[in-house]
């Protein structure tokens, strides 16, 4: 049906369940749709030239704004915390603690750094932040079918912005939940605003985001693009759903998290640094091909 589909990286439990979910998409038309995102990982590349990429926290801990004391304590955080996030040996409620100790830890640590707000953009151009091959392809098309995206991340949203920016695909249609900086009047970091957003909570956030799904209430038929079993929670908003089709990406640790990946995302997508997939599937049920 879309050949894409057919790549040695995609996985897929219900073959046919798949194809109905994508008919269904479909018949129902763009003006029926919403596409929901995570960032870090989803939109932006793992890996590149057999080196991992910065996720939005990274491309500020590797950056000449922190100091070489505080990059080894946030080295640290994450070389405790990342193994229990992706731990396929432990439940969502089981990692629940040990994610709010991680964020709010690294944040603290970000604080005491007194990060400049007009620094920021200068910190992204100097990273190593790569958006998945086929961006451009993915951010164009929503905007020209006028399909809304929605950037659902507990990154660092300064920072994925000015990526999305400096890439230049951060159109009108594109909008992000995310963990904000607060700045004080000399544009110095001064904490992070709001509820904080981790791996596993993105329900309390979409939940917290009436506003948004309200705007959208037209549109109950969702393609969502995660990394993460946390993200799978992302939709949880939208009004009367009809139709998702859940894409996900498997990055790390594939062999020990496939079998569970295979029971939550409806395509899988194993070590695929591409947007290749989902851009296949968004020209099929917007009617572009
Ligand atoms: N201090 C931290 C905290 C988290 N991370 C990673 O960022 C990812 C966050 O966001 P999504 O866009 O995927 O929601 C998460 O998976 C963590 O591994 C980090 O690098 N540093």
């Amino acid at each position: 049906m879309i050949p894409e589909l057919s790549k040695p990286s995609v996985c897929m439990r219900d073959r046919q369940r798949v194809e109905e979910i994508i008919q269904s998409l479909r018949r129902a038309g763009p003006s029926t749709l919403q596409v929901i995102s995570d960032f870090d990982m989803t939109l932006t590349r793992f890996a590149h030239n057999g080196k991992r990429c910065p996720t939005s926290h990274n491309i500020l801990d590797n950056s000449n704004l922190i100091s070489e004391d505080c990059k080894k304590n946030l080295k640290e955080l994450l070389n405790t915390y990342y193994p229990i996030e992706i731990d396929s040996g432990r439940t969502v409620e089981e990692k629940l603690p040990h994610m709010v100790e991680w964020w709010t830890k690294a944040h603290d640590l970000l604080i005491q750094q007194k990060i400049r707000k007009d620094l920021l953009a200068q910190v992204v151009k100097d990273s190593d932040a790569l958006l998945r091959e086929g961006y451009k392809a993915f951010f164009d098309q929503l905007q020209e079918r006028n399909v809304p995206l929605l950037i659902f991340s507990a990154g660092v949203g300064d920072v994925l912005e000015e990526v999305i920016r400096q890439n230049s695909v951060f159109h009108s249609n594109v909008r992000v939940f995310s963990n904000y900086m607060d700045f004080d009047d000399n544009g110095v970091l001064r904490a992070f605003k709001g509820q904080l957003i981790h791996t596993y909570n993105k329900r309390e956030g979409a939940l917290l985001n009436t506003g948004h799904f309200q705007e959208l209430q037209d549109r109950h038929n969702v393609l969502l693009l995660g990394d993460s079993m946390g993200d799978l929670t992302m939709a949880d908003g939208v009004h009367n759903m009809k139709s998702i089709l859940k894409i996900g990406y498997l990055n790390d640790k594939v062999e020990e998290r496939k079998e569970s990946y295979l029971g939550s995302y409806d395509i899988v997508l194993e070590k695929d640094e591409t947007m290749d997939v989902p851009n296949a599937v968004l020209s099929h049920i917007t009617g572009g091909q």
